[in-house]
């Protein structure tokens, strides 16, 4: 029978099947600080080991400071975290990259970047976002602190079986759009929870088209639709894209799991169980009004009068009728595990060279990792961010989150890369726009939200 890469990847890791459920095998699992405490903490309850630490790979990103790196963490309790993973994974045997070292970084940017995220796997992390490594074709999805746990003893999780839906993006994007406003759009027209129960797989002229960078962005964002994960298949993109990644395979293993791969696209004739259809080639640059992601308009439009929208209304300090074009911003975001990734900051470096942040306008740039940051500052675009007002960190979630001592005062209003706009999720009282690096960029140069299609070069 058609099978769906879903499919596909599901079919390979069934260990068992009970009550309407399948118990899959889970090939690697990502670890952050945040959501791994009580996970150890209940193995060592029951005596457990981990089964198979060499599939673990842990990291601090969430409340590590993005300054100072040199000296100990100011803030206790980021301080205890970071320290509390680090002796777990030391007493468990699970290997940690440590925040001085060369392969440190938000836990979705360093996975794949070090070909820890492969095709055909799953993948687990205590995160919501982890959709973002179904981008390689991986089954790749967030699971709970106890979950983290039954992973690390078991190398396996019960699970109930997705239902499909297939989004296809037609034609191809116009200069200055990407696939921030794809995500955006694809939200927007869903809603927050209109991918509920499914596994959402992209494809479409537009989404080959797209780099790795860019799928992740779209499969990182699949969650704030309310999916279970996001895909897309494998292919030479893909391919090119891990070709010598540290821990990639290599050699004759390497020609072994292209082979392997190449079969994991979804079967022509496969059903899904639902398909939107979207027309990338019509897709402008999207801004988001509200405090959901899916309260999102396209440029050139107005804020839709509904009474759905006044709570979030309020909070934002917007009007029914308001265009985003021309709403004035105090800070500036670019970074996160959404959009923190080397493209991510050209396409943002693009539209600065040159120019200067708008008075008032604090503007912070937060590479994904420390790979990404290597990378940005061997192309010289630090003293491109610099010279034109940004501030250049360290990496870490940083603002995405404010879990750290980046955060924003009550009031503000941030041009942001990430993919949250909730209340207070960049500071208590701090209002969040969410848009591509490009518009970002775009906003802090001229102190409010602009079109970067009419300041772009
Ligand atoms: C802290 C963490 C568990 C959380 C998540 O699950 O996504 C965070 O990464 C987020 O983006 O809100
Ligand atoms: S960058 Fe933001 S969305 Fe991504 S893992 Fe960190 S807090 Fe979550």
């Amino acid at each position: 029978m058609a099978r769906t890469l879903y499919g596909k990847l599901w079919d390979t890791h069934v260990v068992a099947e009970a009550d309407g459920k399948a118990l899959l095998y889970i090939d690697r699992h990502l670890l952050h600080e945040v959501s791994t405490p009580q996970s150890f903490e209940a193995l060592r309850e029951d005596g457990l080991t981990v089964r198979r630490p060499e599939t673990q790979l842990a990291v601090a990103d969430h409340s590590v400071p993005t300054h100072d790196r040199d000296k100990p963490i100011d803030d206790r309790q980021a301080a205890a975290q970071v320290a509390l993973l680090e002796r777990n994974c030391a007493a468990f045997g699970i290997e940690y990259l440590p925040l001085a070292g060369n392969d440190q970084g938000i836990v979705h940017v360093i996975g794949p970047e070090l070909g820890f995220t492969l095709p055909g796997i799953t993948l687990v992390c205590g995160d919501s976002h982890t959709s973002t490594h179904g981008a390689f074709g991986a089954l790749a999805f967030g699971i709970g602190a106890s979950e983290c746990g039954t992973v690390m003893a078991t190398q396996t999780l019960w699970q109930a079986r997705a239902r499909t839906m297939r989004v296809t993006f037609t034609g191809r994007l116009a200069p200055g759009v990407s696939a921030k406003d794809m995500a955006l759009a694809f939200i927007g027209e869903v809603g927050a929870s209109g991918a509920v129960g499914h596994a959402v797989e992209y494809a479409g002229e537009a989404v080959a088209a797209l780099s790795m960078e860019g799928r992740m962005t779209l499969c990182n964002m699949t969650i704030e639709a309310g999916a279970r994960t996001g895909l897309v298949a494998p292919d030479e993109t893909t391919f090119a894209y891990l070709r010598d990644r540290p821990r990639a395979p290599r050699g004759e293993q390497w020609d072994a799991a292209v082979a392997f791969w190449r079969t994991l696209a979804s079967d022509a004739d496969a059903a899904f169980d639902r398909e939107i259809v979207i027309a990338a080639d019509g897709i402008a640059p999207h801004v988001t009004f509200g405090t959901s992601p899916d309260q999102v308009v396209p440029l050139g439009t107005v804020l839709p009068a509904d009474a759905r929208f006044d709570r979030a209304l309020h909070y934002m300090d917007l009007r029914p009728g308001d265009a985003m074009e021309g709403v004035p911003i105090d800070h500036a975001f670019i970074g996160s595990c959404t959009n923190g990734r080397l493209e991510d900051l050209r396409a943002a470096a693009a539209v600065i060279r040159g120019r200067h942040v708008a008075d008032g306008v604090r503007a912070l740039v937060v590479p994904g990792s420390m790979r990404v940051k290597a990378a940005a500052e061997a192309e010289g675009l630090d003293r491109l961010f610099v010279a034109a007002g940004f501030e250049w960190r360290e990496p870490g979630c940083s603002l995405c989150v404010a879990m750290n001592d980046d955060r924003l005062p009550p009031g503000a209003r941030c041009a942001s890369t990430s993919n949250r706009n909730f209340e207070g999720r960049q500071g208590a009282g701090a209002r969040t726009h969410l848009m591509s690096p490009a518009m970002v960029a775009a906003a802090a140069l001229a102190g409010r939200i602009v079109d970067v299609r009419q300041v772009a070069r």
